[in-house]
């Protein structure tokens, strides 16, 4: 939630205008039913008269009011009223038009025009006793009361020779074009706050999807294996998706709901408190229903996050290892591994939707009956007098409003649980703490020379029980050439990885001239380095772009002259585009030995102190092996080169070789020296070399078996 907050702060304004935005919403659209309620009330059964007020009467009907009428109210009536030519008494045009003079008339004439409509039937005493006789109208509501006032003032236009029809169409047209105003003002409020809640939306998932990436791009290994490729790519994309939505849907729907229910309540409460209990069970079985819902899918939902990953993990692994399954006919298994987690996931998803296609026909039925109910009680009262027909109409879609407010914002709610999921699984990546630190002070190196030290370097992979790498201790000096060699798993690799700080070592210390790594910024420890990694890794764009990746603005001399050092030229000049020639994401359109030498192209380009590469020759030829680092030797002669190869002849003529047994340094020193000295590169050698080659080699002719006829390229 504190995570989620955050989020949230840096949109505040868009919150608070959407806020704002919905309580106008709903404000409009609660006014709706009481313009219903009057235009059935008013419009239809009291013809459009609004108020208990003649507008005219002729003199017949005046004389009979008359009576009726205290002194002070003959007064009033004098003064309002005119005589047109034909004797009546016409009420002044600037009185009827306005509301405040009409309310004011009306609450002083309502008693005289009320008694008037009753005046055949009340005894005569009665009749003269104004007082008591107004009493026991008032005893069946003001309502009542109001709708004989209007009667009066409706037969006394007639009777005036005035056609009420036109004031009933005026009324309903007035009244109609407010309507269409404020609905069209609803649903233009209505657009702008689904417009905010998607931006809003989209907002935070761009905020969470940069500060993911920025925070992936800092990951050392231990990070990126902690949560594996797969898994950082789905919270990344699905899972950002999923808070997305749920903020764009949660902010457009239930943040409304609320104001439209508590609004809703109001006019209930004010209209008619008495029944306000249906609606409060009506709300309270709504409730009931979503609780009981959210109980039995809510648990369901956590398990379909999980399924889900599964089926995800399966169709990658499935997807990258195409070729593999085919080779091995394993498609059988893969289809019945992948049906069976697609099957559990459809299973769990049957059942949610089932469950949750009960709610909208349930609510249904709990909403008609809340409105048979309104119905019953309200016939009631208006048979008492104390409702009116329209008002009836008004209450029910007000109970529908506040029993559908409480049911969107329940409703709605109801995802925030499997949003939380999903932002807790972002989370966990934004949050986590980076093992490779950049140092409080770095240290600046300046006239580099590429002095690379381990010094009693140990390493043990966090999961791991055993040390991956103990006391390694060796220099590579600038100008020389060092190998390493050695099993799989002995460790190679974990020390370039050390060296480019994927990982930091777990005792002992690796410098650059003297300087602790740990004490260089990242960047400048990597600027130093120019690295290929054991699987060559090229991204879409052009040859150029791919050689061009580390370096800024890289010259068309430096590119060609990486490309030719790399023996990647040829290849390139085949093609047709030359080094605009596209390369597909992940190199897909390339060879491996080209991909290799691309990327190894790439590391030269840099043209950086330091070169390691990781095993990269082993996807070349023999020939091209040995003339590339010939070249190489020769252009780039100052520089360190640490090369870990599987193959003996790439290295040996590296100037020290160094020998990794189970992570341990069983020998250093030059090929020769190591035939004597190391058992193990005694082993390795004699599997990959002939007795003879053996032989050539340890008199230190390696020339000898060098392939005839080749020449290495002219740079
Ligand atoms: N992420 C990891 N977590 C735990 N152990 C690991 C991890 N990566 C590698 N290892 C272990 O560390 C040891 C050294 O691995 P490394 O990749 O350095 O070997 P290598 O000599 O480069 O092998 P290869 O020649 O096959 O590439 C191996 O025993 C390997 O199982």
């Amino acid at each position: 939630m504190k995570f989620l907050m955050k989020q949230l702060k840096s949109q505040w304004l868009i919150i608070l205008v959407l806020l704002v935005s919905h309580i106008f919403r709903a404000h409009f659209t609660l006014l709706l039913p009481s313009y219903t309620s009057d235009l059935v009330d008013v419009g239809i059964q009291n013809s459009g008269f609004e108020y208990a007020v003649p507008l005219a009467m002729n003199q017949d009907d005046y004389a009979h009011l008359s009576p009726l009428l205290s002194q002070e109210e003959s007064e009033t009536l004098a003064t309002h009223y005119y005589q047109d030519n034909r004797g009546n008494y016409v009420l002044h045009e600037a009185v009827q038009k306005d509301d405040v003079q009409m309310q004011a008339l009306q609450n002083h004439l309502i008693e005289a025009m009320a008694l008037y409509q009753e005046s055949d039937s009340l005894p005569q005493e009665a009749y003269a006793d104004r007082d008591a006789a107004y009493e026991q109208l008032v005893a069946y509501g003001e309502n009542h009361v109001h709708n004989l006032g209007v009667q009066t003032a409706l037969s006394f236009y007639r009777n005036a020779g005035y056609n009420p029809h036109d004031i009933q169409v005026r009324y309903l047209l007035v009244q109609g074009s407010i309507m269409v105003g404020i609905a069209l003002i609803t649903v233009m409020i209505e657009v702008f706050a689904f417009y905010l809640s998607s931006i809003l939306g989209a907002n935070v998932g761009k905020q969470l999807r940069s500060e993911t990436f920025d925070k992936v791009l800092h990951f050392g290994e231990t990070e990126i294996n902690q949560f594996s490729t797969a898994s950082l790519i789905t919270r990344t994309t699905n899972d950002i998706q999923q808070v997305q939505m749920t903020i764009a849907i949660w902010f457009r729907g239930a943040a409304y709901a609320p104001f439209l229910a508590l609004g809703g309540m109001y006019y209930v409460l004010n209209t008619q408190k008495s029944m306000a209990w249906i609606l409060a069970v009506g709300v309270g079985v709504v409730f009931g229903l979503i609780a009981g819902l959210m109980a039995l899918t809510m648990p369901k939902y956590q398990i379909v996050q999980k399924l889900f990953d599964k089926v995800n993990l399966i169709a990658r692994e499935v997807l990258t290892g195409l070729q593999v399954i085919r080779a091995f006919g394993r498609q059988g298994y893969e289809t019945k591994r992948f049906d069976q987690a697609n099957e559990k996931l459809q299973g769990t998803h049957l059942f949610t939707g089932r469950v949750m296609s009960l709610i909208g026909p349930t609510i249904t039925l709990v909403m008609d009956i809340t409105s048979i109910f309104i119905v019953w009680f309200a016939a009631q009262n208006i048979a008492s007098g104390t409702m009116q027909v329209g008002d009836m109409m008004a209450y029910i879609t007000y109970s529908m409003q506040v029993m559908f407010g409480f049911l969107i914002f329940a409703g709605m709610s109801m995802q925030i649980p499997r949003a939380l999921i999903s932002l807790n699984r972002v989370r966990e990546v934004i949050e986590t703490s980076i093992s490779i630190h950049e140092p409080h002070e770095s240290v600046v190196l300046e006239d580099v020379a590429g002095v690379v030290s381990f010094n009693d370097v140990s390493f043990t992979f966090n999961d791991a029980e055993e040390p991956s790498l103990e006391h390694i201790d060796f220099t590579a000096r600038p100008g020389e050439t060092t190998a390493i060699i050695g099993s799989t798993g002995s460790g190679k690799s974990t020390i370039l990885n050390l060296l480019m700080r994927f990982h930091d070592v777990s005792e002992g210390s690796i410098t650059i001239d003297g300087v602790d790594i740990r004490q260089l910024s990242l960047r400048q420890l990597r600027d130093l380095i120019g690295y290929v990694p054991q699987r060559a890794v090229l991204f879409s764009g052009t040859i150029a772009s791919n050689i061009g990746y580390g370096v800024e603005n890289l010259s068309e001399p430096e590119l060609e002259r990486a490309a030719q050092i790399a023996h990647a030229e040829e290849f390139i000049q085949g093609k047709a585009q030359g080094y605009d020639a596209p390369i597909s994401q992940g190199g897909s359109n390339v060879s491996g030995g080209q991909k290799q030498r691309l990327s190894i192209a790439r590391a030269i380009a840099k043209d950086p102190e330091i070169y390691i590469f990781d095993d990269s020759f082993s996807a070349l030829d023999y020939r091209t092996d040995r003339s590339l680092r010939q070249v190489l030797k020769e252009e780039v002669s100052d520089a360190t080169l640490i090369i870990v190869a599987q193959r003996i002849s790439t290295i040996l003529d590296a100037d020290q070789i160094i020998v990794l047994d189970e992570g341990r340094v069983d020998g250093i020193g030059t090929h020769e020296e190591l035939l004597e000295s190391s058992s193990v590169y005694r082993e390795i050698a004699s599997s990959q070399l002939s007795e003879e080659e053996l032989a050539q080699t340890s008199d230190a002719n390696e020339s000898e078996i060098e392939m005839e006829g080749f020449d290495a390229p002219k740079i």
